[in-house]
């Protein structure tokens, strides 16, 4: 009998997970698995359960937010696990699962599953912790890992909304050098992000025509520190209108490295990740067999 792992993460979102627990167990149970329940109870028991059972099962399903997605792929590359992976989104925003146009009912999605091949799909190494979408720094950025979870709990993406507007009264500059494949980028800039993503933060959207999941590229973005507070709305409002001009650079990269950012914390995937004197990207081209 084929096995499934499938990784639940019972504290994540707004919804309520149990009876969409007992939903997909039917519906892996009637496409003929053997399914073993495992529920993160803390902080990188994801990334730990993928690296010590996965390799026993042949399809790895895992349930929650954008940060237990992250931990479960952490862990199957940490174990060179090839098995298929699966994921039911169950987060707050969801932003990598409506980038890739899962489903957004979890029933509907352990269907998907169930009849879907799995893809190659590329992932980002950033000093030697992987991500699947985002890694971040700036404005915006201490928003998707300090926002707290009762409220993400309660008030989904809206609390994201309302810590945001804390952090536009607390900008700061970050003065980088970015050294990619053919440029050198050295400026002071409000907001620095590598994606492999159509939407970010659940409100800046890129367009599609940029992003591909398996092309071994991720998209750099640099937007540059406005003058003053006019220049600053209207770098918002050409971040909406996806106008990447002037002082916004958008360039799809296979590597980078970062310095002078011994003070600047980031967020991989919405989780916090500390500063570091050097960052060094790479992408993983077809990194992970994933169901899209
Ligand atoms: N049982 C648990 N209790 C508390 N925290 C947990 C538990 N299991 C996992 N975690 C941690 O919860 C954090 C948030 O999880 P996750 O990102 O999946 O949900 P979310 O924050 O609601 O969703 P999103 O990131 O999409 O907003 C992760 O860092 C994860 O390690």
């Amino acid at each position: 009998m084929k096995k499934l792992l499938f990784i639940i993460n019972p504290k994540a979102g707004v919804k309520k997970n149990k009876h969409f627990v007992e939903d997909a167990l039917e519906i892996f149970e009637k496409a003929g698995y053997k399914v073993g329940v495992k529920y993160t109870k803390k902080r990188a028991d994801g990334t730990r359960i993928a690296r010590d059972y996965g390799a026993k099962a042949d399809l790895i399903v895992c349930m929650g937010g954008d940060g237990t997605l992250n931990e479960v792929m952490q862990g199957m590359l940490e174990g060179e696990i090839s098995t298929p992976l699966g994921y039911i989104p169950a987060g707050s925003t969801n932003d990598f699962a409506n980038s890739l146009g899962l489903r957004t009912n979890p029933k509907d999605q352990a269907e998907f599953i169930m009849e879907t091949e799995a893809k190659s799909l590329d992932l980002g190494w950033f000093n030697g912790r992987y991500f699947v979408y985002t890694a971040s720094a700036g404005i915006f950025t201490e928003t998707s890992y300090s926002t707290p979870q009762e409220l993400k709990n309660k008030l989904g993406h809206f609390a994201y909304i309302l810590h945001g507007i804390r952090e536009v009264f607390k900008i700061r500059r970050l003065k980088l050098r970015i050294e990619t494949e053919d440029e050198v980028y050295e400026n002071k800039y409000i907001f620095v992000a590598i994606n492999n993503a159509k939407k970010v933060g659940g409100i800046m959207r890129l367009d599609k025509a940029h992003v591909e999941f398996n092309d071994g590229e991720f998209e750099l973005m640099l937007v540059e520190f406005p003058r003053d507070f006019i220049q600053l709305m209207k770098t918002v409002g050409k971040i909406f209108m996806q106008d990447f001009s002037g002082n916004i650079t958008f360039k799809q990269i296979k590597s980078a490295k970062i310095t002078n950012c011994s003070d600047v914390n980031w967020s991989l995937d919405g989780e916090k990740e500390k500063a570091h004197d050097f960052v060094e990207f790479k992408v993983i081209h077809n990194a992970i067999n994933f169901i899209y």
